[in-house]
């Protein structure tokens, strides 16, 4: 597909015609070496193995011939990526801060970075660069952690929205053990959410979704904690928070709660575990931590650049999913380095590969199949959102990457592959030089 001419194509039908890939299921991917997908208004109205009923289709949905996109040879059609878990403020420190481990990172990086967006012009020139870089990655849905401040929170839903991007947004609660000028009290914590609930669904952008925020177990107290589980069920809204990242947090957080009975029983004496709770890393949690969040329908984001950067441990995620849990991929900017999904693909891969070597015979490490899932439907399931994107399902919305494996960008293409081979050498080899168009709800926003 050549040219800028469909960028505003979102308003009219269109059908794409060619390879397409995505999973319908965990351990397989489901590749049509020739189909087509017709969308209309944003959502998918056919998706067909063959072109064979191209004319048809076009027929049906009055799709104009200049609406009919073929793809070229080495380009395929993917569902857009979703990353569970990033701090959009943390994007200046990407890379930076290695030295320490969380609780040290926290208080020396971390907050010093966030109380800044107190200052809404640092707040705009940062969060339209992470919004603007994730989408160029294949970003389609991203869940954001902002910081405690309503305005440059709201700032952020503001920009995503003009940037076309699909998005949990995320006004962080801390009222416990705070920085000096970086804090609230319980009744503003409480108040301000709920007014930052209000600000977002008034926005009437059916894309950006608010989502409450408690930070982890050690900067909010049990009161606070419980007051935003009342809010939660009362707007029945998502919730995200950190849980069992790292070894000295989870000491602390049994130091904190001692009649819990372990980290993921703290949120559950608030009522924050619910089927629309993304939970992120989830490194140290024990079986009947996981048993809990099975029950509970909660989710795990995993972030392997940020568990492996700030040394936090190693996630084993085939064990999550043994346990029944939803898990879907998080970049955990500035925790990890990369603001890309394909990053925590691979990061994914090599962490369970890693795990595997003290494993016996019988652990199966995850497949590239697996981690492309996690990215996508994994993730999709994993915010509750599996209903409208995640894979190319007639009702759901088009969210989609057009991936161009031409020489291009890191790739030297040197021989004839089919379509699976492509996906496989994107997934390893190819970045965001090979993600040449991004839609979101049939929008192009790259
Ligand atoms: N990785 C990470 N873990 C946290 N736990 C509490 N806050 C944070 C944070 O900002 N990043
Ligand atoms: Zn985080």
């Amino acid at each position: 597909m050549s040219g800028d001419a469909h960028k505003e194509v979102h308003n009219k039908p269109f059908i794409i015609v060619g390879p397409i890939v995505h999973s319908e299921e965990i351990t397989k991917l489901k590749v049509f070496d020739g189909g087509l997908i017709a969308a209309v208004n944003g959502k998918i109205v056919a998706v067909e193995e063959t072109p064979k009923n191209l004319a048809r289709i076009q027929k049906k949905y009055s799709v104009t011939d200049g609406c009919v996109y073929h793809l070229d040879k080495g380009q395929f059609l993917m569902p857009g990526l979703i990353d569970t878990h990033i701090h959009a403020p943390q994007y200046p420190n990407a890379g930076l801060g290695y030295d320490m481990q969380l609780l040290d990172w926290l208080k020396t990086y971390t907050f010093p970075l966030e109380k800044k967006y107190s200052d809404l012009s640092f707040a705009a020139k940062v969060y339209e660069a992470i919004v603007k870089r994730t989408l160029a990655n294949g970003t389609t849905t991203a869940v954001y952690f902002a910081t405690i401040h309503v305005d440059s929170t709201i700032l952020l839903a503001k920009i995503v929205t003009h940037q076309g991007q699909r998005a949990f947004i995320g006004k962080v609660n801390m009222n416990y053990k705070t920085p000096e000028g970086y804090g609230e009290t319980t009744k503003e914590s409480y108040q301000k959410t709920e007014d930052f609930i209000k600000q977002i669904q008034n926005m009437k952008n059916n894309l950006i979704l608010p989502i409450i925020t408690p930070r982890f177990a050690l900067s909010c107290d049990m009161e606070l904690m419980k007051k935003l589980g009342e809010l939660a069920s009362r707007y029945n809204v998502h919730i995200q928070t950190h849980i069992s990242e790292n070894q000295g947090e989870v000491a602390a957080v049994r130091g904190l709660y001692r009649d819990c009975k372990n980290y993921a029983d703290v949120y559950d004496k608030a009522k924050l575990l619910t089927d629309k709770t993304v939970l992120a890393h989830g490194v140290y949690l024990h079986d009947e931590e996981l048993e809990l969040l099975a029950a509970r329908g909660s989710s795990v984001s995993h972030c392997p650049n940020s568990n492996t950067s700030l040394k936090s441990g190693l996630c084993d995620v085939r064990r999550l999913l043994n346990a029944g849990i939803k898990v879907g991929l998080g970049t955990d900017v500035s925790g990890g380095y990369s603001p890309s999904i394909l990053d925590a693909i691979r990061n994914t891969l090599d962490v369970s590969i890693h795990i595997s070597y003290g494993k016996g015979s019988n652990y199966a490490p995850l497949t590239y199949p697996e981690a492309f899932y996690l990215a996508t439907l994994g993730g999709a399931r994993a915010v509750a959102l599996d209903d409208t994107i995640g894979n190319f399902k007639v009702g759901k919305d088009f969210d989609a990457l057009i991936v161009n494996m031409k020489n291009l960008g890191p790739i030297d293409i040197l021989g004839e592959y089919d379509t699976e081979a492509l996906v496989q050498k994107f997934l390893y080899t190819g970045d965001d030089r090979n993600i040449s168009k991004v839609y979101v709800a049939g929008r192009q926003v790259k």
